[in-house]
């Protein structure tokens, strides 16, 4: 039972009432509100579009800027970003914070400001998510993870982020569509809150969104079927043989390829959403992010009744062991979730190598 709050409530006053209840410290929600405070002047960049002039590739004609993950940067992934820098420089409650759009993480001592106030979190974001989307008008966000930073560490590096889905402590996302939706986990239950642009403030519009178990929806780039390997290709084609199949049931098909508004569905109606490993992204490990992307998912998704997974294993027990880590995914309905990682159960079982003797 998803409920509707009667009275507005304001995401200031959920997340006090959140204090209250023991479930965070001020520092963290400060932490959050600045979040949410950038992802606000994001939507009003996303929303100008053209007339803003933030539309297209970064760089100079022939000289795109190419990120760290290899792929020619938007202008509004590099607008996000600083927006997001900025803000949490100034906010206090940051050792340090990483990107998608950065090589490295970056510790608030090297802000090169004297006398930043340093905290205790660490911040990983994807600050544009859903890039391909951003020139055709189709639905974009921000993703964003907090970790603490490890007791002693007073300028943290890049493996002091490698610390598995579970060590989270705040996720969300923040979804520019039609309307501005920032969804959000402080480990007790996920909620939705959406923004009222008259007053400029995030308002309370689902608390405790529960994910049906069961789905009859998937999400998947289907033009990489030929790249699959077999257990996703046999999963897959079980969907797709509906009610003739051994599913006996149809099941209907959606790809926005923004992961935030693919995300933002199965949230609201259910589904399963994939990004397995194709021959294409194999040698990188998958297509999208552990530690911006599939963890701040994967802990959304759960604290809303659903799963998260590789494929083989919960994703919030990955050990990351790089920043810029690409790992299969699969998330969304928790019957189906299951489903599909029983295929690839299957799948190894029926290939094991036979154990000698
Ligand atoms: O282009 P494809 O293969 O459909 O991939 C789409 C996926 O790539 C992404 O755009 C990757 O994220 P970024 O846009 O942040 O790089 C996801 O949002 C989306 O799910
Ligand atoms: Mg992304
Ligand atoms: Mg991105």
């Amino acid at each position: 039972m998803t409920a509707r709050p009667s009275t507005p409530c304001s995401l200031t006053r959920f997340l006090i009432e959140e204090q209250r209840a023991g479930h965070l410290g001020p520092d963290l929600r400060l932490l959050v509100e600045v979040v949410a405070r950038a992802c606000k002047s994001i939507s009003i960049a996303v929303g100008k579009g053209a007339l803003g002039g933030v539309l297209g590739e970064a760089g100079s004609p022939g000289a795109a800027s190419v990120n760290v993950q290899g792929e020619a940067q938007k202008k509004l992934d590099v607008i996000a970003n600083d927006v997001l820098m900025e803000a949490n420089a100034w906010g206090g409650h940051l050792a340090g914070l990483a990107s998608e759009e950065m090589d490295h993480s970056q510790p608030i001592t090297d802000f090169g400001v004297d006398g930043l106030p340093r905290g205790d979190y660490l911040l990983l974001f994807d600050p544009l998510d859903g890039s391909s989307n951003i020139d055709v008008n189709v639905s974009v966000g921000t993703i964003f993870s907090v970790l603490r930073c490890p007791e002693g560490v007073a300028v943290p590096a890049d493996e002091h982020y490698l610390q598995p889905g579970t060590e989270q402590l705040v996720a969300g996302y923040c979804v520019y569509g039609p309307q501005t939706t920032l969804v959000l986990t402080v480990g007790h239950g996920t909620h939705a809150f959406t923004l009222d642009r008259e007053i400029g403030s995030f308002i309370l519009t689902t608390r405790n969104i529960r994910i049906p178990e069961q789905t009859a929806e998937f999400a998947v780039n289907m033009s990489n079927q030929r790249h699959w390997q077999p257990p996703m290709q046999a999963y897959i084609n079980d969907l797709l043989a509906g009610k003739t199949g051994p599913r006996g049931k149809d099941f209907n098909m959606r790809w926005i390829a923004s992961m935030v508004a693919d995300v933002h569905r199965i949230m609201t109606r259910g589904g399963i959403f994939s990004y397995p490993l194709d021959a294409k992204c194999e040698a990188k490990g998958g297509k999208l992010r552990l530690m911006y992307e599939a963890n701040p998912m994967a802990f959304l998704v759960e604290q809303a009744g659903g799963a998260a997974s590789t494929g083989r294993g919960r994703m919030m027990e990955v050990q990351p062991t790089g920043l810029h880590q690409r790992v299969p995914v699969f998330l969304g309905s928790k019957g189906e979730v299951e489903a599909a990682v029983g295929y690839h159960h299957a799948h190894d079982r029926a290939t094991a190598e036979p154990v000698a003797g």
